[in-house]
Formats: C-alpha cells, sequence, structure tokens
C-alpha cells in the first residue's frame, strides 16, 4: 500500500530541526602538521611576504636591463640562501632559481642564452622585470590568507607554513559516542551463530564519523534491554557532543532506545519522506544531541551523509561540510517514486561533457553493497517517473 505523502515530513526539516541552536564548539591550538582536515578558527592574515624578496625565477645572470646585450664581467655568484651584494654597475651576477636578486639587478637571463668568456658573460637584451619574482607575488603582508571555517587541506598548510607559521588555532573536533542496539549483532572475528549478523553499522558508521570530522569517544554496543540502554545513553551524554544510536528507531516492541531517550532528555521522532532511511530519531540530553539512524545499514549510511555530516560540519563551523555538492547527470535508468524522496546509490561517470548516472542494480535498504559500489546518491523527487537520458540531481560523496 503506497504511504501518504502528508504524513511523513520532509528531510529538509528534520535537518532544520539537528541543526536549531548548533553552535561551533570552542577552539584549540595544535601543531600545523597536525591541521590536515581540521577547521581553522580564525580568519589568518599575511604577516610577511611571500616571497620576503624579488628573486630568480631561472638559473642564469642577475644583470640591470640597460646593460643586456654586451658582454659583463661576473662580479659575485649567488647561491640560494645567501643574502647578495649591490650589484656592482656595469657587471651581473651569477644567479640561481630561488636566489635573492641583488639591488642595482632588475633581470635575469637564462644561462641557456649566454655565452661564458672567461670571467665574463655574454648577455642578450633582457626586459626589465624578467625571470624575476617579485617580491609579495604570492601573498602581501596584511592580506586575508585563509578564512575561518576554512577545511585545511595540503596547499592551506602550505600557506601557513610559507608565514612561518608553525602552530594553528583550530575548533576542536566534535566527540561522538556510538551506540549500537540489537542482541542479534555480533563482532567480527568470532563465529556466527544463527539468528546472528556481524555488525557492519560500527565500522562503517565509526569510519564516515571520523571522515566527518569528528572524534569517536566510545563505541559500544547495548543490548535490547531498557535500563541497558538508559544507562549506556547516560554515559555517553556524559563524554560526548553528539551520540549516534543505529538501530529501533522503527516500531518494533523490542526498541528500547525510545522510552530511554524520553526518560533522559527530549526526543522527536521522525517519518520522513525518504527512501531509504525513513524512521529517524532526533534528541538531546543534557548538552549532548542525539542523531538515531535506523538499523538497515544502507539507512544508517545515507542518513549518516544527510544529517551526521552537516551537524558535526556546525559544530565545526564547517559551512562546506553543511551540503553536498549536487551535480547534475543523466540518468541511465529508469525508475519512479511515490510518497517519499528516493536516494539512489548511483555512479557518476565523468565522460568528456557527459555526466552519466547509473543506479546500482538492488536498491533494497539491506544491500550495502550498492553503497560500497557508488560514489553518489541520485536524488529521485517523490511522484516521479524518471527515463534514460532525464536529467537528475545527484549528490557526490566526497569529504
Ligand atoms: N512495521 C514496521 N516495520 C518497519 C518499519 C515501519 O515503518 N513499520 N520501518 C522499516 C524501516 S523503513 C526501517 S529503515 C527499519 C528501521 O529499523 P530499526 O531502526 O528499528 O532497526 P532494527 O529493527 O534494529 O534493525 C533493522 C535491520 O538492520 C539490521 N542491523 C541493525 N544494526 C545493525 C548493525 N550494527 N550492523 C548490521 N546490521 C544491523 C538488523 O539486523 C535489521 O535487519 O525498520 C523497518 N521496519
Ligand atoms: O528507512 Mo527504511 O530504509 O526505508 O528500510
Amino acid at each position: 500500500m503506497a504511504e501518504s505523502p502528508q504524513e511523513l515530513q520532509s528531510v529538509e526539516r528534520a535537518l532544520e530541526a539537528l541543526l536549531e541552536g548548533v553552535s561551533r564548539l570552542e577552539g584549540e591550538r595544535i601543531a600545523c602538521p597536525d591541521a590536515d582536515g581540521r577547521v581553522l578558527m580564525d580568519d589568518v592574515r599575511a604577516a610577511i611576504d611571500v616571497p620576503p624578496a624579488d628573486n630568480s625565477a631561472m638559473d642564469g645572470f642577475a644583470l640591470a636591463s640597460a646593460d643586456s646585450g654586451r658582454q659583463l664581467p661576473i662580479s659575485q655568484r649567488v647561491p640560494a640562501g645567501q643574502p647578495p651584494q649591490p650589484l656592482v654597475p656595469g657587471t651581473c651576477a651569477r644567479i640561481f632559481t630561488g636566489s635573492e636578486i641583488p639591488a642595482g639587478a632588475d633581470c635575469v637571463a637564462i644561462q641557456e642564452n649566454v655565452e661564458l668568456v672567461g670571467d665574463s658573460a655574454i648577455v642578450p637584451v633582457t626586459q626589465a622585470g624578467q625571470n624575476v619574482r617579485r617580491r609579495g607575488l604570492d601573498v602581501t603582508t596584511g592580506q586575508p590568507l585563509l578564512a575561518a571555517g576554512t577545511r585545511m587541506g595540503a596547499a592551506a598548510l602550505g600557506l601557513l607554513a610559507g608565514q612561518g607559521r608553525s602552530m594553528v588555532d583550530v575548533v576542536r573536533r566534535p566527540k561522538v559516542a556510538l551506540l549500537l542496539t540489537g542482541d542479534e549483532i555480533i563482532e567480527p572475528g568470532q563465529p556466527l551463530a544463527r539468528g546472528q549478523i556481524y555488525n557492519s553499522n560500527g565500522p562503517m558508521l565509526a569510519t564516515l564519523i571520523r571522515r566527518f570530522g569528528g572524534e569517536l569517544v566510545s563505541q559500544i554496543r547495548v543490548a535490547d534491554d531498557f535500563d541497558t540502554t538508559l544507562a549506556r545513553l547516560e554515559e555517553a551524554a556524559a563524554v560526548a557532543d553528539v551520540i549516534v544510536t543505529t538501530g529501533g528507531v522503527s516500531v518494533g516492541e523490542e526498541d528500547h532506545v525510545k522510552p530511554a531517550l524520553e526518560r533522559l532528555g527530549t526526543l522527536s521522532l521522525w517519518r520522513l519522506a525518504m527512501r531509504p532511511g525513513k524512521p529517524l530519531a532526533l534528541g538531546t540530553i543534557g548538552s549532548a544531541r542525539l542523531v538515531g539512524l535506523p538499523g538497515n545499514p544502507v539507512s544508517s549510511y545515507v542518513g549518516a551523509w544527510l544529517y551526521l555530516r552537516p551537524l558535526l560540519g556546525r559544530l565545526q563551523g564547517c559551512h562546506d561540510r553543511e551540503s553536498l555538492p549536487v551535480i547534475s547527470a543523466e540518468a541511465q535508468f529508469e525508475t519512479r517514486t511515490q510518497g517519499r524522496r528516493h536516494y539512489m546509490r548511483a555512479n557518476l561517470e565523468f565522460r568528456g561533457e557527459r555526466i552519466l548516472a547509473t543506479a546500482y542494480p538492488e536498491q533494497s535498504s539491506a544491500v550495502l553493497t550498492s553503497c560500497a559500489e557508488t560514489n553518489a546518491f541520485a536524488v529521485i523527487p517523490a511522484g516521479s517517473h524518471i527515463r534514460p537520458g532525464d536529467r537528475i540531481d545527484c549528490l557526490w560523496l566526497q569529504g
């Protein structure tokens, strides 16, 4: 029986409720080499010019352009790392890539074009500024270098190092506790008895939590009983900014997350107009936020990308984590949706001008292979009929 869309709430509304009142965590000072993937606390302005002085872009001879086009005595040699002497007028200086240009020189002739005659060089006509990298070409003192909220990567860390910085203030990582419910779940490495399944959500979510910038502070399995669930949630709330649970958010009588949360804090249960991942629990215990993802592995995977990533992004003040990049692609499949928006696991293939989206053939919320072999969610609005060649929006699962 088709569900009536009126009964279900929108993804956008749930996201708004999740992020309401969530603000950036405090900062911490860390060593720059450890800051890959971390989020900058404050705007950074340049404290020095880069390069700090005019320097040579090539190996060759530095001279005054007015003296070029003739034979000049070589009056000094400027190895990289050595401050040069002012250039004796009417001479040139042997110079190397990165060496500082001597005062009085304004250009560099590359060595391939210079003929050496004893201690002098026949230098071709060279324009002022040729092969010279000006002081401040890359960065000028005082210019904005990196903005607060930037998630740092290789180039940003290179820029900071170029400023002589060894430490940087970043937003501390949100602490995340992961609670897995379900008596049937056992850990990998043990033999599988009848009725049991291995805990695949645990490692999958732990990986996503770290990838989204979180610090996993605990990962525990909770037995399907009320008192244990209550105790574990309370412990988690004492140490974590965010509690993530999987399982126990649908309507089954074995589900204890709901009543335990109602006892400890606030809880809202959502039935969302999305597939997979219809049930979602949002709540608070003290200052900790709770995101209760469904137990089905694909539902919790999709939920982590759609809800957990923005939440951890907001806590880190990292705006580019609050939404996923949308790529418009050509559907290579046919599908129909009814009352729920479908986040189909799909593969984007970049073929010249065209971007093709191929849906994984099995879209059940229990089929984790559909996530392992794809790189995007094709977003199919409720009530659609998509045919091959139609334009669809896809969420690119990067970062
Ligand atoms: N009568 C109804 N039944 C269900 C509904 C509904 O509306 N009415 N919703 C379905 C939908 S949609 C989903 S999604 C699931 C969500 O269920 P729960 O969040 O309560 O999760 P569980 O029942 O505990 O588990 C579901 C499924 O996932 C497996 N699982 C759980 N944890 C793990 C883990 N760590 N690693 C691997 N697999 C895990 C579990 O064994 C179950 O097969 O409810 C539907 N039912
Ligand atoms: O949320 Mo469920 O994923 O539709 O199986």
